[in-house]
């Protein structure tokens, strides 16, 4: 099965205030399909590797493969360009603009592509939504949706450009155990259907145990 996401050998150092060696060796990959979690204490260094993974930190040792192109060491615009190709981001808070509609919303990382009429990106967007089972929230403003509403947005949002990963920085954290567990199953379902790959930072174990892969981070390590 083919790689989407490879990090070879990620050595990471903070050189303020003292230096710090954050993320040691670390080595793994993420197939076509595959639903990965990362799990481990606070600061053993998570956000440190998803930052990298992202290709939003490029102050690192070692390489990072997206879809087997190797990406370190490539300047800010193509990597701006690989990010939102192929790329897509749910945080712990949605970072909706409030005062766009839910369409508006999803549509906005595709305009930066500008490969695609406004009206092919809103009919994307409208097949998104439906996906969420929120076609009948487009119109609403972001603003005027409830908290797990949001989420799914977030993710429609995550999902315009048809990344081939999305990566999720405890994408359950701020909702209730009803509307996590939608989560978790909005993202099986793209998984297992749609081939997407999936790595999200969690805290939730019951969220990771039922992902395909656990990592398990200690001090800046992967020790399992
Ligand atoms: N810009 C920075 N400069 C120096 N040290 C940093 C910086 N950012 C993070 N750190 C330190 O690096 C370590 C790893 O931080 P990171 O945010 O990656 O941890 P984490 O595992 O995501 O934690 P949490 O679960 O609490 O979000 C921590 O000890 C943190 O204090």
């Amino acid at each position: 099965m083919s790689i989407v996401l490879e990090a070879k050998h990620i050595n990471k150092f903070f050189k303020k205030p003292v230096k710090f060696h954050v993320l040691k060796d670390i080595s793994f990959q993420i197939k076509k399909g595959e639903f990965a979690s990362i799990m481990g204490k606070s600061g053993c260094g998570k956000s440190t590797l998803l930052y990298i993974l992202s290709t939003m930190d490029t102050d690192y040792d070692g390489e990072l493969y997206l879809n087997n192109e190797l990406i370190t060491g490539q300047d800010r615009t193509h990597l701006s360009h690989l990010r939102n190709k192929h790329i897509g981001f749910v945080f712990q808070f949605h970072y909706l603009l409030s005062e766009f509609s839910v369409l508006e919303n999803v549509m906005l990382p595709a305009k930066k592509l500008t490969e695609k009429t406004n009206q092919e990106i809103e009919n994307d967007a409208m097949q998104k939504l439906k996906i969420l089972n929120i076609e009948h929230l487009a119109k609403k403003r972001a603003s005027q949706v409830s908290g797990g509403e949001k989420q799914r947005v977030a993710i429609a949002r995550a999902l315009i450009n048809n990344p081939s990963i999305i990566m999720g920085d405890e994408p359950t954290g701020n909702l209730d155990s009803y509307n996590a567990e939608n989560v978790f199953n909005i993202f099986k379902q793209l998984s297992d259907e749609q081939g997407l790959s999936l790595l999200v930072v969690t805290h939730d174990k019951d969220f990771a145990n039922k992902t395909d892969r656990i990592i398990q981070m200690r001090d800046g390590r992967i020790i399992g």
